[in-house]
């Protein structure tokens, strides 16, 4: 009985233990990677009070004044002197210290001024505009969380509180291995029934966007031998080892009985369309994810098992892939006893919900709808699916989300 989808992402994730060894990087490379320990709070945030605006600082007490004596001039970055006494006002500008005395900050479209008068068209909301000292973190208190992925904003955060390097968890190694006698390296010339090899190229541009060392890369030839030999070698330096291809029923189908020889075979087999050779396993301290030869089965196997793998073994929180609830726009009569994903088109619609359509060239040697599509569609197994109906969509990334 081959596996459900569901049941493997699980048992898979289950198996997996995140790295542990911490490394220091700066901050311009930390995006992506996951903090390794609690991040402290060095300062208050702001460290002082100051204006949210361009504008007047006002010193009205009693919450009633509309007309205030012009006393003085402060820049952000500059340091006041100045201490406003009831109905005297400062000019300041975003980001300046508020002086001592002001009640409220009113923005400078909201005023009048006459020689040194300044005219409000009504009295200032007591602490308008002013952003107070420690109103969003105190010194002492925790900035960022131990497993918190360094997005963008994660990183503003941790430099406005002047971190200048963060405690990481070290980079996933990574192998990365096509297999098969009939690929050509790109860039070479193909003799006849020669191909190119389009899965190593996949699986390293998927590996691109991810806080990943690719250690090895190459390809394996059909033989027994020699893919043992690489595959060993590869687990005294990798942490995770990624092969393309052999690992279906063929005579050339060396890479899983490699694994067998060498080190575990965990699961073979998942009850998915495409990818359903997938295969993963270990070798000494390698865990070796095996994904099918045909394209389009490597591209659904990696973003729907092995990326979820590799974000598990980084330490992110949330490593499944995301499932939004979108509208079929399209009929699909046939039942097929695997769990499908449809490489498919989400807009969308008026009503606001998500509508899904299936791309055309859905074979699994067809990368041009991977190309095309914008998420997968899952179609439960055995179960006809009806324009109307709800499919679950996982969207991909690099095609506009994120
Ligand atoms: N008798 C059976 N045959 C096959 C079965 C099966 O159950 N019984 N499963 C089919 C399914 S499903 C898939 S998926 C493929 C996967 O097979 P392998 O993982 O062993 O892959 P290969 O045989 O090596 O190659 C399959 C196909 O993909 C092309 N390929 C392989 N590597 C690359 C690459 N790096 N770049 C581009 N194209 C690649 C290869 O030339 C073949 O055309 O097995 C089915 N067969
Ligand atoms: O699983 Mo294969 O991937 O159907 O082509």
């Amino acid at each position: 009985m081959m596996l459900d989808y569901h049941d493997a992402l699980r048992q898979l994730l289950a198996s997996l233990q995140p790295v542990s060894d911490t490394i220091p990087l700066p901050l311009d490379k930390a995006s992506g990677h996951v903090l390794a320990a609690d991040l402290p709070a060095l300062y208050d945030t702001p460290q002082f009070d100051n204006s949210a605006m361009d504008g007047y600082a006002v010193a009205d007490p009693e919450g009633n004044s509309t007309r205030f004596t012009l006393a003085g001039r402060i820049a952000a970055g500059e340091s006041p002197e100045l201490t406003l006494q009831a109905g005297q006002a400062a000019r300041i500008f975003t980001g300046a210290p508020v002086p001592a005395g002001a009640t409220a900050v009113v923005p400078q479209e909201d005023v009048q001024t006459e020689g040194d008068t300044l005219i409000l068209a009504q009295p200032a909301r007591a602490g308008a505009h002013i952003r107070r000292r420690a109103e969003e973190y105190a010194a002492g208190g925790t900035l960022l969380n131990q497993g918190t992925l360094l997005d963008p904003a994660a990183v503003a955060l941790a430099a406005s509180q002047g971190h200048a390097a963060l405690p990481v968890l070290r980079p996933l190694r990574v192998a990365v291995f096509s297999s098969g006698n009939e690929l050509r390296e790109p860039g070479t010339d193909l003799a006849p029934r020669q191909i190119y090899d389009a899965n190593r190229y996949q699986m390293l541009a998927w590996l691109a966007g991810m806080p990943v060392e690719v250690v090895l890369s190459g390809c394996l030839p059909d033989d027994a031998a020699i893919t043992r030999e690489r595959l060993q070698a590869a687990s005294t330096q990798a942490d995770v080892i990624l092969t393309s291809g052999g690992v279906s029923v063929g005579e050339e189908d060396h890479v899983r009985a490699a694994l067998a020889d060498i080190g575990q075979l965990d699961v073979w087999k998942l009850a998915i369309k495409p990818g359903k050779p997938f295969a993963w396993g270990s070798a000494g301290q390698a865990r070796v994810f095996m994904l099918p030869g045909n394209p389009v089965a490597t591209f659904v196997a990696f973003f729907m098992l092995v990326a979820p793998a590799l974000r598990k073994l980084q330490g992110l929180p949330q490593p499944e892939p995301l499932a939004v609830q979108a509208v079929s726009g399209f009929e699909r009569l046939k039942r097929e006893p695997r769990r499908e994903f449809l490489r498919a088109v989400a807009q969308a619609g008026p009503d606001g919900r998500w509508h899904v359509s299936a791309l055309q060239g859905q074979g699994s040697a067809m990368l041009s709808a991977c190309v095309q599509a914008n998420v997968l569609a899952e179609i439960t197994p055995d179960t006809p699916v009806a324009v109307g109906d709800p499919v679950t969509i996982y969207p991909l990334p690099g095609k506009g989300w994120f």
